[in-house]
């Protein structure tokens, strides 16, 4: 337990891929040398229009090779394809067309039914689907219904999956227009069942794969990728996902799960986004003899070893593809968050969403509860249950926002984690939690331990007795790990609680009342913090931003959600929460002068908003 001032602690795409001509350097550089001459020789399947740099002679029948502006190398050349000689290898990288039967099976294009009986004549599609035409809201009313009709929350999550890897663009649509029921599908807590079976349900990769059989050769692994163009990648090395903690390769779940947010909540282009997962072993006993388990079998690496595949990886991250790619680091244990967080955030983009977004999510909920317990956030007392990284690392904003820090419990200072020792306080230790409500008094009590059903009846009570409305914030996922309960904490506080979870919970009808629990979780802020750098072309990570972050979302907390008790505004509105806080983090940035997007634009909601992915179909000529 640990405590300052106040606050106290207990596709593979292959050929069917269509570039944008106009998405990578490398590309760039291909457009600028290739003129697509027309389609005559165009097959049902797909028509190659370029061949590797060093062999445009194989492909002189569909391009015209205009040479004088394909050689070069340099620093881009980051695979020594440009200065490669004829006796040196390199990758046949080329952009094709798909159409046809290839068209169908490529999630970035399909529309499946969608297609119009034109694009149907042009692209090679008849016959291959029955004759009805259907509009995308159809389909997204069919999937909807299909989704409802499975009873296990699994099976709805391997539904939508299902639908990512045939028809990338519906997903979205059907994520962003029902994103509070299919949240807690794709994201917590059913994604944390997902990792767990992982190994059983799956089918088809997501996500880029780095094991630590792939070191030397981490740049080549991330070329392997299909898309060229990445902003942000979300990485993980499964040691502490979610509450459930060691998940090892499983965990790769969890970085395409909060991928899809980006996307779906944030705005983010799909195919800017690289899901990560660090393989260096698992603990896990249950997998390592689990023989369905996809990962590594062998114990976790650590010290130097670990810390040289993650050194290759950033370093291979930031060379391939540049200064702005933004990290996020995900599900870490803290025994390795703060120090990654430490070591690259003066060298690289980088973000630790379980420490820093989970304490800009927090505090936005706690500056709005103000309008409801009244008082300043310096008035207030925090008992946090679990210092680990989501515990400290709130605390560690609270403490800037009120630009103080205070008293250290000491007893133990020797023997803690180093993360821990600036909250450490003096204090008699205190053996319980209910004891340490009865002596610290606190106003608000954060469940960060990971450990579900901590915050019983006696500790709510004790907290309802202190405080007239007291905040109860029980943050572990899934929901197996929470805390308590929203009907828990409703009901042993008399209805008087103001409560938010990590996982979300439904309404709670008590003594005629009905009380709707929000959901204190980062899936609030990353989307948007990222939006917010990416749009302004930050390249490095501010603790001001964070700050800028949470006031935004507090903001966008109206009077119709304080009635309600609701400390978070409904995520039914995140996209436009999202534009709120991309726009103050990067007004922030550029504040600050770490913004590369020059001239700032005038309306930075406005701009954020024109940034944002859209699920909807396009017409192919
Ligand atoms: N709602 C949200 O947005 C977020 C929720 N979380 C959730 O928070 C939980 C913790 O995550 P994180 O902080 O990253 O994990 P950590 O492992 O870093 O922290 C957990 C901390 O809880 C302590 N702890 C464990 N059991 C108890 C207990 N019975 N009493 C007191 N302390 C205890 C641990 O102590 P010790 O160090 O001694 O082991 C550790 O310091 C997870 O369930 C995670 O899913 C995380 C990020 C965001
Ligand atoms: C929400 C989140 O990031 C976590 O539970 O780890
Ligand atoms: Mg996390």
């Amino acid at each position: 337990m640990i405590s300052l001032s106040r606050t106290c602690f207990l596709n593979n795409a292959g050929v069917s891929e269509l570039y944008s001509p106009a998405n990578s350097t490398r590309q760039r550089r291909y457009a600028a040398s290739l003129k697509v001459v027309a389609s005559a020789g165009e097959r049902n399947g797909t028509v190659v229009m370029e061949g590797a740099l060093k062999e445009s002679k194989d492909v002189s029948s569909v391009v015209e090779v205009d040479n004088k502006s394909t050689v070069g190398g340099g620093v881009q050349d980051v695979y020594g394809e440009d200065s490669a000689t004829e006796d040196q290898f390199v990758t046949p990288w080329s952009i094709s067309v798909a159409s046809g039967y290839t068209l169908l099976r490529d999630p970035h294009h399909n529309k499946g039914l969608a297609f119009k009986d034109k694009e149907r004549d042009a692209h090679y599609l008849r016959g291959l689907l029955p004759p009805t035409v259907v509009s995308q809201e159809l389909q997204v009313k069919k999937m909807m219904h299909n989704i409802r009709q499975y009873q296990l929350p699994l099976q709805k999550y391997m539904a939508m999956m299902d639908l990512q890897e045939r028809n990338q663009k519906l997903f979205y649509k059907l994520l962003i227009d029902h994103v509070e029921e299919l949240l807690p599908i794709v994201y917590t807590p059913t994604v944390g069942e997902a990792c767990q079976k992982y190994g059983s349900i799956f089918m088809r990769p997501q996500g880029l794969y780095i094991s630590l059989r792939e070191k030397g050769k981490i740049l080549e692994v991330l070329r392997n990728w299909p898309e060229k163009n990445i902003q942000v990648i979300v990485v993980t090395d499964g040691e502490r996902i979610l509450g459930l903690g060691d998940l090892g390769c499983q965990g790769m779940g969890i970085p395409v799960g909060k991928l899809s947010l980006y996307t779906a909540l944030g705005g983010v282009r799909p195919s800017a986004c690289l899901p990560v997962t660090i393989d260096v072993g698992t603990n896990n006993e249950k997998l390592l003899n689990d023989e369905f388990y996809i990962g590594l079998r062998q114990r976790r690496a650590t010290g130097q070893e670990y810390a040289e595949l993650l050194h290759e990886f950033m370093t291979a991250v930031k060379q391939n593809y540049g200064e702005k790619i933004l990290v996020q680091f995900e599900d870490f244990a803290n025994h390795n968050a703060f120090d990654l967080l430490a070591k690259y955030g003066t060298s690289h983009l980088v973000f630790n969403d379980d420490i820093q977004g989970t304490a800009s999510v927090v505090l936005a909920g706690l500056v709005a509860s103000l309008k409801l317990v009244g008082g300043t956030l310096s008035d207030h007392r925090f008992l946090f249950l679990g210092a680990g990284e989501a515990g400290t690392g709130i605390a560690e904003l609270i403490a800037l926002e009120i630009a103080k820090k205070g008293l250290i419990v000491s007893s133990r200072l020797e023997s803690l984690q180093h993360f821990k020792k600036p909250w450490a306080h003096e204090h008699e230790p205190i053996k319980g939690l209910v004891d340490a409500i009865n002596a610290i008094k606190p106003t608000v009590l954060i469940g960060t331990s990971g450990v579900g059903r901590q915050f019983n009846k006696e500790v709510i009570e004790a907290m309802s007795t202190i405080n007239e409305k007291p905040i109860i914030l029980a943050l572990s996922n899934p929901t197996s790990q929470s805390e308590c309960t929203a009907e828990e904490a409703y009901t042993w506080s008399q209805g008087r609680a103001i409560f938010a979870s990590g996982s979300p919970f439904p309404p709670v009808e008590y003594e005629g009342k009905v009380f709707v629990p929000g959901q204190a979780n980062n899936a609030y802020i990353f989307p948007g913090f990222g939006l917010g750098l990416l749009m302004s072309g930050t390249i490095r990570v501010h603790d001001e931003m964070l700050l800028a972050a949470s006031e935004a979302l507090a903001a966008q907390v109206s009077q119709e959600n304080f009635d309600k008790g609701l400390i978070y505004p409904p995520f039914a509105n995140i996209r436009k929460i999202s534009a709120h806080i991309a726009a103050n983090v990067a007004a922030k940035a550029y504040e600050l002068g770490l913004a590369t997007r020059l001239p700032q634009p005038k309306d930075l909601v406005k701009y954020a908003e024109s940034c944002m992915y859209s699920p909807s179909y396009r017409s192919y000529r």
